[in-house]
Formats: structure tokens, C-alpha cells, sequence
């Protein structure tokens, strides 16, 4: 069976430095628990032959690939503000499949077993987070933001041992590249500056293309991945994702959302809001996300240093000049973003002012922030969690007053609302249901949440129970970190 592997390795010719090469460690019955269909097509995969008996093989771990090169790659990081040496420590790269289309994505296995960067840990990974990871980073592929992806996950048939017994996992993910910010981190800690030069180089030509080659191209790297990064955390932003951990071995060169461990939807708008239970100071609350991808980026810059001038001053003004654009632009795509949530075509100096207000009211009360949205999408207030509230009637005449004012159709503005306000969120309840009920065997749940989760702009009554907001719990929900 060829399975459609087409693999070059390119990551393995840029420098040993980078990374580890590694053997493989089988586990004992692996099955698999669900496969993405749609995106193995998209890599020229055969899905028939990756769900059969030899290619579960491949997706455990068991049997490498033809053409690949398994390796863990290295990479350091701040976690919490700590800088540490990191690198897979439960990944194995296989390589990057070239599908049909001629693009690149690396074809990873996470929960593979140890590498040389596993340091105490087992390199192993529950079967619940694994399905969790997939849940979240199809969501996030189905709201039109940038994310990894995800093909397989597998259970082991063995158990890991943490608090208590879990059932094993393996995902297989799928990514523009792992190069993180983390990743220049150690090279520019550890490495010499030939190797800098060259992670560099081959970050442009694998995921900025458009850039110039000229003396100044590292500088125009720096200047594209804070304007990614300030798009992608402005989506975030707009849809109420919370990510959890934002490390800067979490944030990927590609400007694609990396690792889902402790993440969640925010139901309630309220911006401190946290459900990390590691994060207790509120690091990574949904409204520090912003703050926080520009101290990230500054890590970035300051590695990029010594590419940017041979006079280090000099280099550092440079590297602070790019960084000061970041909020600017963030706050210039989260203002775009917005006024299609408000349906909005044109822009007015107060449009900022207007969201501004209705974030206000949802905090003072309480109310659900896509449901927010997708009651005024549909133009039906009583549902609205803020119908009957202070202020609300006064916002919505003011919103439909600004409305009228642009020169497309209300039919046209509310085609733009639909498109810009998910009906359907991964809400917690729902993922913590479909997880149980896979973990104990019942896939049915988890497969209905997918579908509804394919179409989040979907309004049609299909999936309505995933609109419903979860009764108020006794308690704050809370999400741990990759078990
Ligand atoms: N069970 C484990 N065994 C060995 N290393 C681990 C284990 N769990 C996490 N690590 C390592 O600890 C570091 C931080 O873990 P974190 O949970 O942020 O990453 P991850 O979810 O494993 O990986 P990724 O960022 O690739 O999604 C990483 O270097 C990771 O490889």
C-alpha cells in the first residue's frame, strides 16, 4: 500500500542542530477512534488505506511511513514568563507531506512516546485531551481561523498513568509547519548565527514567499509574523476563544493556532475570563490575549536581533520600531472584524464606540457572547440575552440607525452578519459530553458535534441544541493542561 505519502524532509537537511532524529516506540493494540476523511483527501492520503490494519500502524506510531524521517524537533520557550528549554517531548515529525496542490504540511504524531526532550515525562497522551485537541482545532478550521489540524487520533490500548489510569491517545496533526517562536528561542540561545540565518531564510521561503530577497529580509520577516499574529489573536478575539497558554512555544511562526491543551469558548463575555486551572494569575485571561501575543512577538524580535544590523543598537531600534505597529494592527483587524459582526460595510469613527458599548452591556449582564451576536444576526431580539436589559433598546437604535446609514441593504448587511457570527461554538458542556461519551465508547456525540462544528455559520435549526448556553454552573469551568 503506497497510501499517498509523498514526503520531503526538508527540515531534516536545514541543520542538525535543529532537531533529534528518533526511533520509533510501538504501542500494544491501537485502534482508531476517529480519522478526518475530508482533510486526508486534501494531502493525497488514501483514507481506506490509512484506516486499515497497516495503516493504523502508521498512525500509532508503530511503522514509520515510507519516505519519512522521524524525528523531535527542538525548541525553548518562556512558559508563564520562564524561559526554558523545551523541544517535542511526546512528538514525532514524520515529514512534510507534499499533497496534489504542491503545498507543505508537516505530518506530526503527538503522544508518540520519549525523545530525547522528554526530560521526566513518558511522552505519552490521554485519550480524552488528544480527542479534545481534535475538537477544537476542526472548530477553529470550520471558523475560517488559521489552525493546525487534525487527521486521526488513536488509542493505544494501553494506559498512562497520571493521577489516575487513562486510556492512551495518539493524534496525528497536521501543520503548515511547527516552527514557533519557541524555535528561534533556542536557536538564537544556543545555536550559532549560521544557523539563525539559515531557520530564518527557510521560515521565509516555506511560509512568507512574498517577501523581497534582499539585505532586508529577515526585517520584513519580523514585520509579517506580528501582522499575522495580530490577525490571528483579533480572530480569537472575535469568536471568544481563549487559548490558555499562550507560551511562546505556543505561538507558531506560520501565524496558525498551535496546541490546544487548556483552551475553551467563552460562553459569558466578561474579558478575565480564564478556564486554565494552571493559570492562576489570569496570565492568559481572554482579554489579556492581546497584551500577551506582543510580549510573545517581542521574544521574537529579540531573537531576530542579530539579523537585523550588524550594529546591535541599531538592531534593537529596528526590532522595537516593528514591534510598536503590533497593536495598532491588531486593534485595526479586531475593528474590521467587529464591524462585519455589526454587519457593517463602511466605517464611521464611532463604530468603535458602538461595540464598545455592547461588550459594556454584556458584561454588566452577564450575557452570552456568540448568542449576543447571532440574535441580532437574525434580527430576532427576544432572544437576545440581552432583551429587556438597561441600555439594550437604546444600543440597538443607535446600531440600526448606523446601520441604515451605509448604502448596502439590510439584506446584504445581514448576509455579512451571518458570515462574521458563528452560530455554533464548541461550547464546553458540549465538548466535555462528547468527550465522555468517547471515552467510554460512544462515539455518536462526538461525530454530531463535528458535523455542527464543520458549519458554524450555519443558521438553519440542524444543530440548534448546540446554541444553547449551559445552565449557570456551581462552579467555574475549568480546563486542564495536556494530560
Ligand atoms: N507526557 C509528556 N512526556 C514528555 N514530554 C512532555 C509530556 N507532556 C508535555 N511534554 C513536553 O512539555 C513541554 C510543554 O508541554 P505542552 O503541553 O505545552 O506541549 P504539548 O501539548 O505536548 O505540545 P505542542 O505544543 O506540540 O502541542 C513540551 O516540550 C512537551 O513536549
Amino acid at each position: 500500500m503506497g497510501f499517498g505519502w509523498n514526503f520531503d524532509n526538508s527540515y531534516a537537511r536545514l541543520s542538525d542542530t535543529l532537531y533529534a532524529s528518533v526511533g520509533l516506540h510501538p504501542v500494544s493494540d491501537p485502534k482508531i477512534v476517529i480519522f478526518n476523511e475530508m482533510l486526508a483527501k486534501e494531502l493525497g492520503l488514501s483514507s481506506d488505506e490509512l484506516q486499515s490494519e497497516e495503516g493504523v500502524q502508521i498512525l500509532a506510531g508503530n511503522k514509520a511511513p515510507e519516505g519519512s524521517f522521524p524525528m523531535a524537533q527542538a525548541y525553548a520557550g518562556h512558559q508563564f514568563g520562564y524561559f526554558t528549554m523545551l523541544g517535542d517531548g511526546r512528538a514525532l515529525l514524520y515529514g512534510e507531506q507534499m499533497t496534489p496542490e504542491n503545498e507543505r504540511f508537516d505530518i506530526q504524531l503527538k503522544g508518540a512516546g520519549r525523545t530525547p526532550f522528554s526530560r521526566g515525562g513518558d511522552g505519552r497522551a490521554a485519550l480524552g485531551p488528544m480527542l479534545r485537541e481534535y475538537i477544537i482545532s476542526e472548530a477553529m478550521h470550520g471558523l475560517g481561523i488559521p489552525t493546525t489540524r487534525s487527521l486521526a487520533v488513536v488509542s493505544t490500548g494501553e494506559k498512562i498513568i497520571r493521577e489516575t489510569d487513562l486510556p492512551g491517545a495518539i493524534l496525528t496533526r497536521v501543520a503548515s509547519s511547527h516552527i514557533r517562536v519557541g524555535t528561534f528561542q533556542y536557536v538564537a540561545n544556543w545555536g550559532s548565527f549560521e544557523d539563525l540565518q539559515s531557520l530564518a531564510s527557510y521560515t521565509i521561503i516555506r511560509h512568507y514567499t512574498d517577501i523581497p530577497n534582499s539585505d532586508n529580509q529577515y526585517l520584513y520577516l519580523l514585520q509579517e509574523v506580528i501582522k499575522k499574529q495580530a490577525e490571528l489573536i483579533a480572530k480569537w478575539q472575535l469568536v471568544g476563544f481563549i487559548h490558555g497558554v499562550m507560551n511562546t512555544d505556543n505561538m507558531a511562526i506560520s501565524g496558525e493556532s498551535i496546541d490546544f491543551g487548556p483552551c475553551a469558548f467563552m460562553d459569558t463575555y466578561h474579558p478575565e475570563t480564564v478556564f486554565s486551572s494552571i493559570d492562576t494569575k489570569g496570565r492568559y485571561a481572554y482579554g489579556n490575549q492581546p497584551k500577551m501575543g506582543l510580549w510573545n512577538l517581542a521574544r521574537f524580535a529579540e531573537s531576530l536581533v542579530p539579523l537585523l544590523d550588524d550594529d546591535e543598537d541599531k538592531a534593537i531600534e529596528i526590532a522595537q520600531g516593528q514591534i510598536s505597529q503590533y497593536m495598532g494592527q491588531f486593534e485595526k483587524y479586531w475593528l474590521d472584524g467587529m464591524r462585519a459582526k455589526l454587519g457593517l460595510f463602511d466605517q464611521e469613527d464611532q463604530d468603535k464606540e458602538l461595540a464598545d458599548e455592547l461588550l459594556d452591556l454584556m458584561e454588566k449582564n452577564q450575557a452570552d457572547y456568540t448568542n449576543t451576536f447571532s440574535a441580532l444576526t437574525i434580527g430576532q431580539h427576544e432572544k437576545s440575552p440581552l432583551q429587556g436589559k438597561d441600555g439594550f433598546e437604546e444600543w440597538l437604535q443607535k446600531w440600526e440607525l448606523r446601520r441604515s446609514r451605509q448604502t448596502q441593504s439590510i439584506e446584504e448587511s445581514t448576509e455579512l452578519m451571518k458570515n462574521s457570527n458563528p452560530s455554533v461554538i464548541p461550547r464546553n458542556h458540549r465538548v466535555e459530553e462528547a468527550l465522555d461519551a468517547a471515552v467510554n465508547g460512544d462515539l455518536s456525540v462526538l461525530e454530531r458535534l463535528l458535523a455542527a462544528l464543520a458549519d458554524p455559520y450555519d443558521y438553519s435549526s440542524e444543530y440548534e441544541e448546540y446554541c444553547i448556553v449551559p445552565e449557570t454552573q456551581k462552579r467555574p469551568y475549568r480546563t486542564f493542561c495536556g494530560t
